[in-house]
């Protein structure tokens, strides 16, 4: 049956207090309007932020909402205006949109896109400032722009990288956040050089994806250290775990990323780098109210401190070239799929990455 231009009404999972469980419920997901695509989601994973956001600490959190942002499916239609993709296409969702157009993808000097941010921060698409998910009449808030813990969603245009329809939507979903964050973090935004000793602030799906020579994983999760040759855990030491570092190698990091979003790390991650040329970039994600220090020394003697929001990648031109990497065989995505459900386990997907051994969760979303 047609559904372009009908509302649908289609499963999807529901935040409607922090932390309380999501419940799967049937939600009318309205047609597309001007400007925007809606998409039948077939896969989602989880990353951290769906988990930050849910707990009630991000500032932009909006309740009751559907939460998820790393995901791949198939164009079911579009509105007027929409140029660039069409019903049939295959397509991941991105939260950092890229319009081409704005003051900041006009300056050539990052990734962030000014066009429809302020809308997606508030949870609503920009032409009318009102949500296209709702139950009964009640709306929903979207999130990040791309809600994609329901079998369909409606984003923006300007946030929809057409990709590969040979590749596999099931693993390719990564590359909608965990994946790229990670390696764009060490190509984009600390443009790592070959030979470099690099300290990675845990070994979660963000992290592991840095993958670089010399690699120094810390993590508290020792489940996690398979996966890397040489790793420290900071519970097993008394001396601060910067102290540690800068001892093991010979003054210090060329370059460290934090990658959990604990303000308190992030300093072990930037004094832990090397006097006179370290760099530190930060990407987890921290807390309303949290800030980060250290003595401004650090700074004076040559230590740099950066961020990165997805890797620093255009998001519409870039993730279509990330998918030709892996399907090149380039990149790796597979290696961080470590647990499969269906839309209706997103519980206990959440449970798992908290308990620790989980990297990524991959959600089926119509089984
Ligand atoms: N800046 C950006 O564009 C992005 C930021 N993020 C953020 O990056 C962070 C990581 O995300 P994921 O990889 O999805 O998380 P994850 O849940 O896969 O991994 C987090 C890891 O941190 C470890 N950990 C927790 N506390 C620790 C401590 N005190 N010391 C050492 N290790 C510790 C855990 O054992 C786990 O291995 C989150 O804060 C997330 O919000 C994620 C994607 C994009
Ligand atoms: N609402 C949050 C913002 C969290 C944040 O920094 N998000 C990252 C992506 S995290 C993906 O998993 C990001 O891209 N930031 C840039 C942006 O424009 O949001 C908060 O306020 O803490
Ligand atoms: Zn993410
Ligand atoms: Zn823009």
């Amino acid at each position: 049956m047609a559904t372009q231009g009908q509302v649908i009404t289609c499963k999807a999972a529901v935040a409607w207090e922090p932390n309380k469980p999501l419940t799967i419920e049937d939600v009318q997901v309205a047609p597309p309007q001007n400007g925007e695509v809606r998409i039948k989601i077939l896969y989602t994973a989880l990353c951290h932020t769906d988990a930050y956001t849910w707990s009630g600490k991000d500032p932009e959190g909006l309740f009751p909402c559907i939460l998820g942002h790393e995901a791949a499916g198939i164009v079911e239609s579009v509105g007027e205006g929409v140029t660039e993709v069409q019903p049939g296409d295959h397509v991941i969702p991105c939260y950092q949109a890229e319009c081409g157009e704005c003051k900041f993808c006009k300056s050539g000097k990052t990734n962030l896109c000014g066009k429809v941010r302020a809308a997606t921060g508030v949870g609503v698409m920009l032409s009318d400032r009102k949500s296209r998910f709702s139950i009964n009449g009640k709306p929903l808030y979207h999130f990040m722009g791309t809600s994609t813990f329901s079998q369909y969603t409606v984003v923006h245009d300007v946030s929809v990288a057409k990709i590969d329809p040979k590749a596999p939507l099931e693993k390719v979903c990564l590359l909608g956040c965990g994946v790229p964050t990670g390696l764009g973090a060490v190509w984009n935004t600390a443009k790592v050089e070959p030979g470099s000793i690099v300290a990675i602030f845990d070994l979660g799906t963000v992290g592991l994806a840095q993958r670089v020579q010399k690699l120094l994983g810390i993590d508290i999760d020792s489940k996690k250290f398979e996966r890397v040759t040489e790793f420290l855990n900071p519970k097993e030491h008394d001396k601060p775990i910067q102290q540690v570092i800068v001892d093991l190698t010979d003054g210090g990091v060329d370059y460290s990323f934090e990658c959990i979003g604990n303000v308190s790390v992030m300093r072990s991650a930037l004094e832990c780098c090397h006097k006179g040329w370290g760099t530190s970039v930060i990407v987890g994600v921290a807390a309303s109210g949290e800030e980060i220090c250290t003595r401004p020394f650090q700074l004076v003697t040559g230590r740099v401190w950066k961020g990165t929001a997805f890797g620093g990648f255009k998001s519409r031109s870039q993730v279509p070239w990330l998918v030709e990497k892996y399907m090149n065989k380039e990149i790796k995505v597979d290696e961080y799929i470590t647990h499969s459900l269906a839309l209706a386990e997103i519980n206990k997907a959440f449970d798992l990455m908290h308990e620790g051994g989980c990297l990524r969760c991959v959600l089926a979303m119509h089984e």
